[in-house]
C-alpha cells in the first residue's frame, strides 16, 4: 500500500481526503499534519482531530504545523468553509490531544526515517510546511517517491481569474515545491477537481449507506454545495482534495500530461498562477519531473468514496 503523509487546511473537501485516506486499503497514512489555510492554523488542526474521530482513525497522529505562509499574511477562505472552517455538521470532540511537535519536524523526521523512495507527500492546502521542511532537510527530496498536490491549474483560477487558493495563499513556497527539479511533482489543479462535482445523485448514493459518518459527510456536501452557489456561481461542489488520495489508490482514476510548471510571484493580475507549457509534445520523463492533472473518471472517483464512507468504522 501506499504510505502516505497528508498536509492539509480542513476544510470540507479536505475532510473526504481525511476518510478516503483512512479507509482505503491501498493507502497507509502515516500522519496528517496541518497548514492554516481554509482557517486558521488553530481552527484546521482541531478539525482534523474531529475528522479523525469521527473515522474512527484516533490512531493517526496529528501535527499542527505553520500558521501563515511564508511571506504574506494568511487570508481564510472563510466565505466558502464557514467560521469554523468546517460548518454544516456536529463535529465529534476528539479524544486523541494533538501530537507533539511541530508539523515540519515531524515530516523531515518521518521521511528520514523509513526507507528511500517509500513516503508520498500529499498536500491539500498551502504549501508552507512543504517548502520548510525541503529546507530544513533538502535530503527529503531526493527520498521521497513522489509529491501529489491538490493546487493550481492550466486554464482556470478560483481565487482570482488565473490563481488557485492553495498556490496564491503561499505563491513562494509553491514556487519553491514546482522549481525543485530533484522530485516527481503531480499536480492535481482545478482543471481536474472541477470534475469531481459532488452530485444529487452522488450525494442520494452516499445517504443511502445510512451511517452516522455517510450522514457527517453528507451534512458537509450540502454546506459545501450552499457555499459554492453563492460565491462561485456553481451548481454543484467540486470536492478538490479527495482527487489526491484516489489517485494514488487508482491511477486510471485520473489522465495526466508531462510538462513544466512555474508559479508566478511578480505580476499584478497574475500573482499565485501556476503557468504550465502545454505547447508541442509532451516531454520526456528525463526532460520534466512535473505533471498535470487532465481528466477525471467521475465514476470511478466517486465509487471510491463511496466505498470509503461504506468501510469506514465509523463512531456510533
Ligand atoms: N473557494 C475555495 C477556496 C479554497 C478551497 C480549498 N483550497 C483548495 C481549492 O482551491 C482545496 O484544497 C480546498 O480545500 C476551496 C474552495
Ligand atoms: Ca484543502
Amino acid at each position: 500500500s501506499e504510505k502516505i503523509i497528508l498536509d492539509c487546511d480542513p476544510g470540507h473537501d479536505d475532510a473526504v481526503a481525511i476518510l478516503l485516506a483512512v479507509a482505503n486499503p491501498n493507502i497507509d497514512l502515516l500522519g496528517v499534519t496541518t497548514i492554516g489555510g481554509n482557517a486558521s492554523l488553530e481552527k484546521v488542526t482541531y478539525n482534523a482531530r474531529a475528522c479523525l474521530e469521527q473515522y474512527g482513525a484516533t490512531d493517526i497522529p496529528v501535527h499542527a504545523g505553520c500558521d501563515r505562509p511564508l511571506v504574506h499574511p494568511l487570508e481564510v477562505a472563510d466565505y466558502v468553509h464557514g467560521a469554523t472552517g468546517l460548518d454544516g455538521t456536529e463535529l465529534p470532540e476528539p479524544t486523541r490531544p494533538l501530537d507533539e511537535g511541530h508539523a515540519v519536524n515531524w515530516i523531515i523526521d518521518t521521511i528520514m526515517n523509513n526507507e528511500p523512495g517509500t513516503i508520498t507527500l500529499v498536500p491539500t492546502g498551502p504549501l508552507t510546511n512543504i517548502a520548510m521542511a525541503m529546507r530544513m532537510e533538502p535530503r527529503i527530496v531526493e527520498r521521497v517517491k513522489q509529491v501529489v498536490l491538490m493546487g493550481g491549474g492550466y486554464h482556470t483560477g478560483n481565487w482570482s481569474a488565473v490563481a488557485e487558493f492553495n498556490v496564491k495563499t503561499d505563491p513562494e513556497a509553491a514556487h519553491m515545491v514546482f522549481a525543485e527539479k530533484g522530485w516527481k511533482v503531480t499536480m492535481i489543479g482545478l482543471d481536474l477537481t472541477h470534475q469531481a462535482l459532488c452530485t444529487p445523485e452522488v450525494q442520494s448514493k452516499i445517504d443511502e449507506i445510512g451511517t452516522p459518518t455517510s450522514k457527517f459527510v453528507s451534512e458537509l456536501m450540502d454546506f459545501f454545495r450552499k457555499s459554492y452557489q453563492d460565491a462561485e456561481e456553481f451548481v454543484d461542489p467540486p470536492v478538490h482534495d479527495p482527487c489526491t488520495v484516489a489517485y494514488l489508490i487508482d491511477p486510471s482514476v485520473i489522465t495526466t500530461r508531462r510538462a513544466p510548471v512555474e508559479v508566478e510571484l511578480r505580476g499584478d493580475l497574475t500573482v499565485g498562477m501556476t503557468v504550465a507549457d502545454l505547447r508541442g509534445l509532451e516531454p520526456s520523463e528525463e526532460e520534466c519531473n512535473t505533471q498535470v492533472a487532465v481528466k477525471l473518471d467521475f465514476e470511478k472517483f466517486w465509487n471510491l468514496v463511496i466505498d470509503a464512507v461504506k468501510r469506514v468504522e465509523d463512531i456510533k
